[in-house]
């Protein structure tokens, strides 16, 4: 006996498949239904594909391939897969094509849901499609939606097949109808043919009555005085529905305007029985192909409901049957209140948004493979996190997939963050990439590097933080000179490096965004005089037409890289501010990209956050800030230290301000699990190989005792580019989550201005505005900001207040402009362990002027939670700077003084310790282990 499916084919209505799946495929299962079932045609969708591919193994071997010879993204690797069952279905069916002449044979192939608002994204990705498959039996599957019907009229134009999917309404089928009529109409009048160009639209059925029936059983169960005729329509408005539609198909195909086209070879735009799996287990299962068979007409169906209308389903024409008894449903439906227009209405953002889950669910399972499949060539992240931070950390994440925030940061769509300015800010997305340095460029200056023995970095902040991880973390290539960073005003510093090199050798980089950032001005000063003011010796890194550029041209530097003015400095390091430098060490930038490319991929628009390695960082980072675990604590292995001064400006800078934010906490040493606050948010960055068994064991120890932990997986040194672009990718998104701007830098100004007036009245005067302490010792003298009044006038009692409410969430700060050299670094290591472990509050430190370009952000605009000793002294043998009255000396305390203002302005507590010779730091370590002991 024929197989009823085929006779379903014989009253003219195509029977299609709603299903793919490689197995499937690749065992004939599709070459079978073709044969004995007559089957001509295959859909597919994002939800089907999800099913298929998102569950079990059946595509890895086609990932594994497809990841193997590409640097691939997620979205390229699934859709790699799907366009190889696509192309596997369009063979299946070639052969019904050819024979139908094209009338059938079709399989189809949905654009991404994630474009169904836009018009002119839905083009581009229905051409790129129907040009990938490269098959003449593909349907490209376009939402009918309100962007999508001019979509639709612009690809028939171009002559490619198109399914409408997601009609739900007589109205919105029309307005795909003549899309369809206007496309062909348009090809007409190019002079272009109308044949062999095919179309159908569509129309879901049992998602109307899955909602109309739920309304009416409300309404019955709540004892409707309309229980009875609510009954009579229960189930029918789908198909009614679907029956009025038709009648207006076969009007449409008697108009002059179609026969026009008819006669021209126009094939009719079918309508297609789509959503056709009965949802109410009490209806028949082969209900929505009984009742919808009828000429030129298309059913698809998921394997399900073929198998029961092959079984026992009812082949005859009903479509046409008793349309005014379909009239009367509908007049019902509208009569009881039903709403019908709302509900087709709410269905179609409904099927974008079910279509955007799958397509969610999906590209995170391939995500998923993706990184097993790369295994340790892309860095691994876990947290380990008290549960109610772990519970808000995934109901962030499924809110931000659900409103999608990694395609709306890479499209750069401000409403992330504040609405303000920061899609002008995102230029280091791309930069991720390699693509803002010239290559050639850099292989020239590694070129002229090579010749040097000495490379002088001169710059602050974003300009020399990233150049300084490179060169401690991956060092100078063999040969490849060695790099100095100066980042300070402090003369005993200054002094060290000009005495470290020979200064009529070496090649400086004078590095700055703005390029009129005073320390890198006066820095420059100083070593073109002593470099003999030979510009062949000095490059410069800046953002285009700054002032740095123009002096660069002026002095004859032997070349300029220009950065991106879509970069802000500390989200620069993959730039030419961190690329410079690199190439001038030695260092094959190529290869560092290559190796920093799977975490750049992996943090792309199309993977969900819970699977988008930036984004899952971003959240915890983010949800513990605004939980008031604030304090974000770096613990790396010892081979990766180097890194935390970097991440502490982009985390501190980005996130401080507005009163909110993170304070990153870095070089504090770990303690015992006892000796922490609530307040802390630990991050591990481990190196493989690099085992510190005291550093894990304290690590375990903090986790069992409830603190967040998360640990980053480093294999190789080689791979820190990945964590450069991870953590940029997380700060923008801790910056969204807490609510700030993460690109600007609103409080940095006002310590630059207060600097400025004080070297300004000492140009003019010879002599800083003059400072009264508040008390001396013979080791060092303390001053209070501007007027402000202290309770004690005795240094050790004045201590003791300063540090008397530290207790977590506050944080100490010392804050010491002095040289940044060893002894320094131990001395403030010294009091920060003595205050962390006497109150458990988080301590962090910073060299001046060096972390005023940094972390300063935070402790001025951020929470202001802190207590800052400020700390200065004489310096031993002042530099002069050409060109200049104030001195280096004069130039630091004058910073430190405005940094302190500036911080008391901003309700921090704040004092200023000035040592008053050589062993004055001994002491201040002395007295302020006394002060904090309780
Ligand atoms: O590269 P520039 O413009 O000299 O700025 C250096 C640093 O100073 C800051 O602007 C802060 O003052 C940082 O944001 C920046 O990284």
């Amino acid at each position: 006996m024929t197989s009823r499916l085929k006779q379903l084919g014989e009253a003219g209505q195509a029977v299609w498949l709603d299903f793919v799946d490689r197995k499937f495929l690749a065992e004939g299962g599709l070459r079978t239904l073709v044969e004995e079932d007559g089957l001509t045609g295959v859909t597919s969708n994002p939800s089907i594909f999800e099913k298929a591919m998102g569950h079990g193994d059946a595509y890895d071997e086609g990932f594994q391939t497809f990841l193997g010879k590409a640097d691939a993204s997620v979205v390229d690797t699934y859709e790699n897969q799907a366009i190889a069952d696509i192309k596997a279905a369009a063979a299946d069916l070639r052969p019904v094509f050819d024979r139908l002449g094209g009338k059938d044979g079709y399989v189809s192939l949905e654009v991404s849901p994630y474009l169904a608002e836009g018009t002119q994204d839905t083009i581009e990705e229905a051409r790129r499609l129907w040009a990938a498959v490269g098959e003449p039996n593909l349907m490209v599957k376009v939402p009918g939606t309100k962007a999508g019907a001019p979509a639709i009229r612009t690809l028939i134009e171009d002559g490619i097949n198109i399914n409408v999917t997601l009609l739900f309404s007589l109205s919105s089928y029309q307005v795909v109808a003549e899309a369809y009529l206007a496309g062909l109409e348009a090809r007409v009048k190019k002079g272009l043919g109308v044949d062999g160009i095919a179309s159908v639209a569509s129309f879901f059925v049992s998602r109307i009555d899955a909602k109309i029936d739920k309304a009416i059983d409300a309404r019955i169960e709540a004892g409707d005085a309309e229980s009875e005729a609510l009954k009579a329509v229960r189930g029918k408005v789908a198909i009614a529905n679907a029956k009025l539609a038709y009648a207006w198909y076969q009007e449409m195909i008697t108009s002059p305007r179609w026969q026009a086209l008819a006669a021209k070879g126009a094939m009719p735009q079918r309508l297609l029985w789509a959503s056709t799996g009965v949802k109410d287990p009490a209806y028949p299962d082969t209900l929505y192909i009984d009742m919808l068979i009828g000429p030129d007409t298309v059913n698809t169906m998921p394997p399900k409901t073929m198998d029961a209308f092959r079984d026992h389903g009812t082949v005859a024409v009903t479509l046409t049957d008793d349309i005014e008894g379909a009239r009367h449903v509908i007049a019902e439906a509208e009569r009881l209140g039903l709403g019908l227009d709302t509900v087709t209405e709410g269905l179609v953002p409904e099927g974008v948004q079910q279509f955007s889950d799958a397509a969610d669910a999906l590209l995170g399972a391939v995500a998923g493979k993706r990184a097993a499949f790369l295994g340790d060539r892309q860095n691994g992240m876990d947290a380990d996190l008290p549960a109610p931070l772990a519970k808000a950390v995934d109901a962030r994440l499924e809110r931000a997939r659900a409103q999608g925030w990694p395609r709306r940061l890479w499209q750069g769509d401000a409403s992330l963050w504040t609405g303000g300015d920061e899609a002008k800010w995102l230029g280091w997305l791309a930069a991720g990439r390699g693509t803002q340095t010239d290559p050639d460029a850099l292989t020239k200056l590694a070129a002229l590097a090579r010749g040097h023995k000495d490379v002088v970095l001169l710059g602050m902040g974003g300009s020399r933080l990233g150049p300084e991880v490179l060169s401690l973390i991956l060092g100078s290539a063999n040969g490849g000179p060695r790099l100095h960073v100066l980042d300070t005003t402090d003369p005993g510093q200054i002094a060290s490096v000009a005495g470290a090199i020979d200064p009529r050798e070496a090649l400086f980089i004078v590095s700055s965004k703005s390029g009129s950032t005073m320390e890198p001005e006066l820095l420059r000063a100083y070593f073109w005089e002593l470099a003999g003011a030979d510009g062949s010796r000095f490059v410069a890194v800046t953002d285009p037409g700054s002032k740095l550029e123009a002096a660069a041209k002026a002095d004859g530097f032997a070349m300029i890289f220009p950065g991106d003015p879509a970069i802000g400095g500390r989200y620069s390091v993959l730039s030419a501010f961190g690329m410079v430098p690199a190439a001038a060490m030695g260092i094959d930038t190529r290869a560092f990209f290559e190796a920093a490319a799977p975490m750049v991929l992996a943090c792309g628009p199309d993977v969900p956050p819970a699977a988008n390695p930036g984004f899952r960082l971003g959240a915890v980072l983010g949800e513990a800030a605004v939980s008031e675990r604030d304090k974000l604590t770096i613990l790396p292995s010892p081979g990766l230290v180097p890194f935390g001064a970097w991440l502490e400006q982009l985390i501190a800078e980005s996130t401080g301000k507005q009163g909110r934010g993170i304070v990153p906490v870095d070089l504090e040493p770990v303690g015992d699990a006892v000796g922490y606050g609530s307040d802390r948010l630990f991050v591990h960055l481990h190196l493989e190989g690099d085992e510190d068994a005291a550093l894990e064991a304290k690590l375990a120890a903090l986790t069992q005792a409830g603190q967040p932990l998360v640990t980053i997986r480093i294999a190789r040194r080689e791979l820190i580019g990945q964590e450069f672009f991870r953590w940029e990718v997380a700060t923008a998104v801790a910056g969204a989550v807490i609510g700030i701007n993460p690109f600007d830098q609103p409080d940095v100004e006002d310590a630059k201005v207060a600097t400025r007036k004080l070297v300004d009245a000492y140009a003019q005067t010879g002599a800083l505005e003059p400072a009264t302490p508040i008390a001396e010792t013979e080791d060092f003298a303390i001053f209070g900001p501007g007027d402000a009044e202290f309770a004690a006038t005795d240094p050790a009692a004045l201590l003791r207040l300063h540090f008397a409410s530290l207790f977590p969430p506050r944080y100490a700060g010392f804050l010491a402009y002095v040289e940044r050299n060893g002894a320094n670094a131990a001395a403030i290591e010294a009091m920060r362990l003595a205050v962390r472990d006497a109150t458990q509050a988080a301590t962090v430190a910073g060299f001046g002027p060096r972390f005023l370009h940094s972390t300063g952000q935070a402790y001025k605009g951020g929470p202001a939670t802190g207590d800052f000793l400020v700390i200065t002294r004489e310096p031993k043998a002042d530099l002069a700077i050409p060109g200049h009255r104030a001195s280096f000396g004069t130039v630091q305390i004058a910073q430190a003084r405005g940094d302190m203002d500036v911080l008391a302005s901003r309700g921090q507590r704040v004092m200023r310790v000035h040592l008053k010779h050589e062993n004055g730091m001994d002491a201040l370590v002395a007295a302020v282990t006394h002060a904090v002991r309780r």
